[in-house]
């Protein structure tokens, strides 16, 4: 299968933001390579081998995002170059950004992340370890063994890392949990390792329930079924915890639908939301429910909340 690459050189400054734009303008996968990520994994890591060339790029970052090839890409890099021009009418360093495209072959593109991907601690005990690494764990760790391939959701992503973490304290043994927007099931499998009793997880991308699917399986859960759903339309009953990352406009369409599938007590953990968007959200969310806890990294928030008391 063919795909059309938009690859954009910019700056460590402007890298959240061009991705932002990237997934916005509909982006099938987007990798990322910055030098820096790596040298930070090469200090911190304890694995055995590290690609030493990897240690020797610069420091401008490299985003490539992939478009199905029946996209009208000159549209897209027209409204990619608008939105970084706005982005240095903000004041923000885009660097000296080059824009290129090119005609790839799907092989070569979903590979091409691996060797960025190592196993990766989130919160106090889950660790994500990429299939094709070794991956030892100590006492108490939980670890989630996973191919992505070009589903989001490999746990580096900070809206990822945020859901992990306070999935760790949320679910408690025995829940039912209700995983919108699964993508690579990664939130489902953490929390059937975490003691729920049943997991539900759905995307809207048929390729997306494929991986989840197969990442069930190569984790051994026979508790978590995979489906496909646009939000929470093919979901029944009720959960304990109803976990969406998805992005912001996606969560104020699904906030209305959440309570009748919440249990009296539950809570609902939305998250991929965009700083700029936390008010429109608030706004919808606090209709129905009162915000408990947040969390905040770079340029994202998740919110947890339960029902208005
Ligand atoms: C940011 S990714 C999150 C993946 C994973 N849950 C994680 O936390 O890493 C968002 C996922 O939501 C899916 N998605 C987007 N719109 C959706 C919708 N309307 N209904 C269901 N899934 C949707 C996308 O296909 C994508 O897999």
């Amino acid at each position: 299968m063919k795909w059309l690459e938009i690859q954009v050189t910019t700056s460590q400054e402007a890298e959240e933001a061009v991705t932002g734009i990237l997934y916005d303008l509909g982006a099938g996968g987007v990798v990322i390579k910055n030098p820096n990520d790596v040298k930070e994994l090469a200090q911190t890591s304890e694995w055995d081998y590290f690609d030493p060339s990897l240690l020797e790029e610069g420091e401008e970052v490299k985003i490539s995002a992939y478009f199905l090839i029946t996209t009208d890409i000159t549209d897209k890099v027209n409204f990619l170059k608008e939105r970084i021009w706005e982005l240095k009418s903000f004041g923000i360093n885009v660097g000296n950004v080059k824009v290129e495209v090119s005609e790839v072959d799907e092989e070569d593109w979903a590979d091409s992340w691996k060797k960025y991907y190592k196993p990766l601690k989130v919160g106090k005990r889950i660790v994500v370890r990429p299939l094709w690494e070794e991956y030892s764990p100590k006492e108490g760790e939980i670890v989630i063994d996973l191919d992505p391939g070009m589903a989001f959701g490999t746990g580096t992503h900070e809206t990822t890392k945020m859901c992990l973490q306070f999935l760790e304290d949320i679910v408690k043994p025995g829940a039912i949990v209700f995983d919108v927007g699964c993508g690579s099931g990664i939130l489902s499998i953490a929390a059937s390792k975490l003691g729920a009793s049943y997991v539900y997880g759905a995307d809207v991308d048929e390729m997306a329930v494929k991986i989840a699917r197969e990442n069930v399986k190569l984790n051994g859960l026979e508790n978590v079924e995979i489906f496909q759903s646009d939000l929470l339309k093919n979901f029944r009953g009720k959960a304990d915890v109803i976990v969406a990352n998805i992005i912001a406009d996606a969560i104020i369409r699904l906030i209305p639908d959440v309570l009748p599938h919440l249990k009296e007590e539950g809570l609902f953990l939305a998250s991929g939301i965009i700083k700029d968007r936390f008010e429109e959200v608030k706004e919808r969310a606090e209709e129905f429910f009162e915000i408990i806890d947040m969390k905040e990294e770079k340029e994202w928030l998740s919110i947890l909340m339960k029902k208005k008391g």
